[in-house]
């Protein structure tokens, strides 16, 4: 890689970690992360949980010796048999399969791993009612009364959404109100400070959360963009079809495609220089954005070819972009002139399309008619070809 490619690159990646409305919104609530970013979120977030489940299947009966020598039996015993319960579950998540399928299934076990301790810590409350807090023991309780903390603190290691971190905490929040209950503690003057101190945590572990995300979603960018246009790049916009396909097939929901094609692009080079040809590739990739809405895709399928996935679009839908982008232009040839395109449009239910190669492959033929109808047009399902 060249020193100039790789400068750009490291830009890119600094560019994408500024904040912006669009930007904040993807990190408190993630509706828009794109099919990489969902896909790595979802691995990244299994593992974290694997290797947190780990150190508490270790760490949860280690401590039985301080609660032996302690607490008498009658709290130790069932504190016992409760932290060997826990490291169970704990050991049953680190060795579960580590390919996951849905955002449900890590939210799932995500939420075990939280839960497990949450209880915990409400069963330990009644157990320990009646233990005195003097000596050893007093401190070790003092050391329970902090484990809401601790599991609320230990959401700063996943790269959660701002959204996510606060649901995850609520029921947290509720067993320590829960646990003070019990323990006959619960006054809010008395435990407004202790309440602050657990928004506190909360606050820090959303924005740590936040901050791994945004980072994460900068270097799926990076990897998934293409150099130049900074659309999708070709693996990356096979992986975002193959998904959506799966997707718009299994809900039986429109998918369109759209091949664009750039016209006598090859004279642009010979003409003013490859330099050119980049800067007029960049322009037109920054068009067709400009006239997509933020659910579409765009991907650099290769050379001057575009693909455009529309996602839950039909051929009307795809017929208005189409217009969309006849007002709006692709941008200027180095002479003035209007650069033009041939398009060729697909769509899963009208055409019936059973894999999204076929898909692909008749938008690539239907963009061939284009080119041989005259170029500077769409050609739709039906073969209705619409003048651009
Ligand atoms: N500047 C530049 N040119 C590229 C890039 N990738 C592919 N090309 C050029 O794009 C041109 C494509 O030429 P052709 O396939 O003949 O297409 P065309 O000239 O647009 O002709 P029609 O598609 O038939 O209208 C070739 O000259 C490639 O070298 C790129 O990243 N930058």
């Amino acid at each position: 890689m060249s020193l100039t490619s790789r400068f750009s690159l490291d830009t890119q990646l600094f560019a994408s970690l500024r904040f912006d409305r669009a930007r904040v919104v993807d990190l408190l609530v993630g509706w828009w992360h794109s099919a990489q970013v969902r896909r790595q979120r979802r691995a990244l977030l299994v593992s974290r949980v694997q290797l947190m489940a780990v150190v508490f299947a270790v760490l949860v009966p280690l401590w039985i010796v301080p609660d032996v020598i302690a607490f008498p039996a009658a709290q130790w015993l069932p504190l016992a048999g409760m932290r060997l319960a826990s490291s169970v579950v704990f050991l049953l998540l680190a060795y579960s399969h580590a390919r996951v399928h849905s955002g449900w299934e890590v939210s799932l076990r995500l939420g075990v791993l939280l839960t497990v301790p949450t209880v915990f810590h409400v069963l330990a409350c009644s157990v320990l009612l009646d233990v005195p807090r003097s000596g050893f023991a007093g401190v070790l309780l003092q050391i329970y009364a902090l484990l809401p903390f601790v599991v609320v603190a230990g959401l700063a290691v996943f790269p959660l959404t701002g959204l996510e971190t606060l649901l995850y905490a609520l029921p947290i929040f509720a067993a320590f109100r829960q646990a003070a209950l019990i323990t006959g503690e619960f006054s809010l003057p008395a435990n407004i400070g202790t309440l602050w101190l657990l928004l506190l945590v909360t606050g820090v572990a959303m924005v740590s959360g936040m901050s791994q995300l945004q980072y994460m979603i900068a270097l799926v960018r990076q990897a998934s963009a293409d150099a130049l246009t900074g659309a999708l790049n070709r693996h990356a916009g096979v992986e975002t079809l193959e998904l959506l396909f799966r997707v718009s097939a299994s809900h039986n929901t429109p998918l369109a495609l759209m091949f664009v094609d750039l016209d006598h692009f090859k004279q642009i080079n010979d003409g003013w220089g490859h330099e050119a040809g980049d800067a007029v590739l960049r322009g037109m990739a920054a068009a067709l954005r400009g006239s997509l809405r933020r659910g579409d895709v765009l991907v650099r399928w290769g050379g001057e070819e575009f693909l455009v996935i529309l996602n839950h679009t039909d051929v009307s839908g795809a017929r208005l972009v189409v217009n969309r982008l006849r007002h709006a232009g692709l941008g200027q040839r180095p002479d003035g002139s209007a650069l033009t395109a041939s398009i060729g449009v697909a769509e899963r239910l009208a055409d019936s399309a059973q894999d999204w190669p076929e898909l692909v492959d008749l938008a690539d033929q239907r963009m061939y008619a284009a080119k041989e109808a005259g170029r500077d047009r769409a050609v739709l399902p039906q073969h209705t070809a619409v003048p651009c």
